[in-house]
C-alpha cells in the first residue's frame, strides 16, 4: 500500500529543499526523499566552499598586490583555515542533520534513498512506495562528466567534490576544463602555491561567455603563472601511483593531481522518467512555464537546462511551488538570466552573448569599455583588469545582454541585469546618474560608444 502525501520532492537540491520546506508550512503533506544531503551541490562541494576558498585565495592576492601600492608584506599561505572553514562552517563535515531537521520542523516527512518515478503519480524509494495526491516536484541536479579518456578511469583523479574536500593544496595540478569549475578552483589553488596548468579542448576559456572575457581571464592566469592551454583535449592519463600525467596535443602535462572540471550530467533514465512517456536520452527535461514536465509533475534546478545556477533553481522553485499552493503566478522568464564566474577578476554577465543575439538575427550593436581606463579603475590599479561589454538590440533600443568582468564584477552586473530584465530603453539608461568614481561609471562609457 502506498504512502499518500500531498507532494513528493525527489532530490532536495537549493530549490528543492526551499519548495518542500514552503509547501509544508502551507499545511501541504510533504515528502521530501534525497539520496545524499540536503542542500544539494551547493553548499556542500559546490558554491559556499568554494566560495570560501576564493575568498581565502583572493586574501592572499590582495596581499602580494601591497608592494605595487603600500610597502611591504610577507605572505605565507597556509590552506589549513581554509579547509577548517569548508569543513566546520560549510559543510558541517558534509552532515545535513541541520538542514533535515529544518525541513522537519517546517512539517516534512525526510526519506533518505534514491527515488524513481514509477507512474503519473507514484514514486518507489528502495522497495517503498509513494503516492502523490496534488504534485511530484523533481530537483535531481546533476554529477560530475567524467570523459571517457584512455587511463582516466580507476584514477583517484579529483571531480569538484573531492577538490572541495581537499586538506592541503597540493604541490601541483592539471585540470581538464576551463569552464567556471576548472577556473575557480585552479585560480583558488594557483593562489595557494599550487603549480597549475589548464587544458581546454575548445578554444578559448569560458567559452558560453564573450570571447573578451575569455581572453580577458587567461591573461590574468597566465601573468599569475598559470599554464593555460586552449584547443587541448586530453588524449591519455597515466597515473604511476604518485603523480598524473597528461598526454595532450603531442605534449605531456604532470600534477600530483588532476581535477576533471569537464561539465555535468544529469541521468533522467534512472528518475523513471520513462514511465512518464517522457524521453530518457535526453540531457535535459523541457518544461512549461510553470515548471511542469507532465500533468502535475514539476521540475526545477539544473535538470531543466535553462542554466546550471543556485540562483536558477531557487527562482524556479518558488515558482513551482506558487503553482502548486494556486498562488497567482507568472511564469517563468529566461532573457536575463545572470551569472558570475568569481575568478579574479571576476566574469558577471546576463542575457544574451553577442554570438546568441546575432544567431537570433537580431540587429546587433555592441560596444566595450575597459576598466583600466576608467577613473576608478585606474586608481585601483593592482588587479584592475576587466571590461564591461554590451550587446543592443538596435531595433529596439534595449540592451539584451551584458558582461562585466572586473573587481566586483558580479556586483556591478546588477544594474546590467536590472536593465536587461526591465527592456530599459537605452536612451533612459544614458540618463542616470552614475556616481563617481565607481567601476560601474564604466558602463557609462560602454553605452555612450552605442549607436
Ligand atoms: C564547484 C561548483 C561551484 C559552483 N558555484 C556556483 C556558484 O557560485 N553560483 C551558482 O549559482 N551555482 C554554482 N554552482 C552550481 C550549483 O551548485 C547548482 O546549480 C545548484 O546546486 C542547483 O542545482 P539543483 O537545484 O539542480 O540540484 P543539486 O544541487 O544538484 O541537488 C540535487 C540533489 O538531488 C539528489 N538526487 C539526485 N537524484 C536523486 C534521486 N533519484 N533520489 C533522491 N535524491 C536524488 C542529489 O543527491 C542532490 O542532493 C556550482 C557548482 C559546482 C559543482
Ligand atoms: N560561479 C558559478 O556560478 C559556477 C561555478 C562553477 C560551476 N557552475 C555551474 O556548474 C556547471 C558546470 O561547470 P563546469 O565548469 O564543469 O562545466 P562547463 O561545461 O561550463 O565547462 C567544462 C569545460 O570543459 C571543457 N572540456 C570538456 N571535455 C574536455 C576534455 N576532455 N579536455 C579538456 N576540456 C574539456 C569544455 O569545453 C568546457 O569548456 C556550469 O555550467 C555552471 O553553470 C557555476
Amino acid at each position: 500500500m502506498a504512502e499518500q502525501a500531498d507532494v513528493i520532492v525527489i532530490g532536495m537540491g537549493p530549490g528543492g529543499e526551499a519548495a518542500a520546506a514552503r509547501l509544508a508550512q502551507a499545511g501541504l503533506s510533504v515528502v521530501g526523499i534525497e539520496k545524499n544531503l540536503v542542500g544539494g551541490e551547493c553548499p556542500y562541494y559546490g558554491c559556499i566552499p568554494s566560495k570560501m576558498m576564493i575568498r581565502a585565495a583572493d586574501s592572499l592576492a590582495e596581499a602580494r598586490r601591497v608592494p605595487e601600492l603600500a610597502g611591504t608584506v610577507q605572505v605565507a599561505p597556509d590552506f589549513a583555515p581554509v579547509a577548517r572553514r569548508i569543513r566546520d562552517e560549510a559543510t558541517d563535515d558534509w552532515d545535513d542533520t541541520v538542514a533535515v531537521e529544518r525541513f522537519e520542523k517546517a512539517g516534512g516527512r525526510f526519506i533518505r534513498g534514491t527515488a524513481r518515478i514509477t507512474g503519473p503519480r507514484t514514486v518507489s524509494v528502495d522497495g517503498q512506495d509513494f503516492e502523490a495526491a496534488r504534485a511530484i516536484l523533481l530537483n535531481t541536479g546533476t554529477e560530475p562528466a567524467v570523459p571517457p579518456i584512455p587511463g582516466l578511469a580507476g584514477t583517484l583523479y579529483w571531480t569538484n567534490r573531492e577538490a572541495i574536500a581537499a586538506t592541503e593544496a597540493p604541490e601541483s595540478l592539471v585540470v581538464l576544463g576551463g569552464g567556471p569549475i576548472g577556473l575557480e578552483l585552479a585560480q583558488a589553488f594557483a593562489r595557494f602555491g599550487t603549480r597549475v596548468e589548464v587544458l581546454e579542448a575548445l578554444e578559448a576559456l569560458l567559452p558560453l561567455e564573450e570571447p573578451e572575457a575569455g581572453q580577458l581571464v587567461q591573461d590574468v592566469l597566465t601573468a599569475e603563472g598559470i599554464g593555460v592551454r586552449t584547443g587541448t583535449r586530453a588524449e591519455r592519463i597515466d597515473h604511476d601511483g604518485t603523480a598524473f600525467t597528461v598526454t595532450a596535443g603531442g605534449r605531456t602535462y604532470t600534477g600530483q593531481r588532476l581535477l576533471v572540471a569537464t561539465g555535468r550530467r544529469t541521468d533522467l533514465a534512472a528518475l523513471g522518467l520513462g514511465s512518464l512517456g517522457l524521453d530518457t536520452g535526453a540531457r535535459t527535461v523541457p518544461t512549461d512555464g510553470h515548471l511542469r514536465i507532465a500533468e502535475g509533475v514539476y521540475a526545477i534546478g539544473d535538470i531543466t537546462g535553462h542554466g546550471a545556477f543556485t540562483h536558477m533553481s531557487m527562482y524556479q522553485a518558488r515558482i513551482a511551488a506558487d503553482h502548486i499552493l494556486g498562488e497567482p503566478t507568472t511564469g517563468a522568464e529566461y532573457h536575463a538570466v545572470p551569472r558570475v564566474t568569481f575568478t579574479d577578476p571576476e566574469v558577471g554577465a546576463v542575457g544574451l552573448t553577442e554570438r546568441q543575439a546575432r544567431e537570433k538575427d537580431l540587429p546587433v550593436a555592441t560596444a566595450i569599455a575597459q576598466i583600466p581606463s576608467s577613473a576608478r579603475g585606474w586608481i585601483h590599479k593592482a588587479g584592475n583588469q576587466g571590461l564591461i561589454k554590451l550587446v543592443a538590440d538596435t531595433g529596439r533600443g534595449i540592451l539584451v545582454g551584458a558582461t562585466s568582468a572586473g573587481p566586483t564584477g558580479g556586483e556591478v552586473l546588477s544594474m546590467l541585469t536590472l536593465a536587461v530584465h526591465e527592456r530599459t530603453p537605452i536612451h533612459r539608461l544614458r540618463k542616470m546618474i552614475y556616481a563617481y568614481p565607481t567601476f560601474h561609471r564604466a558602463v557609462e562609457d560602454a553605452l555612450g560608444q552605442l549607436p
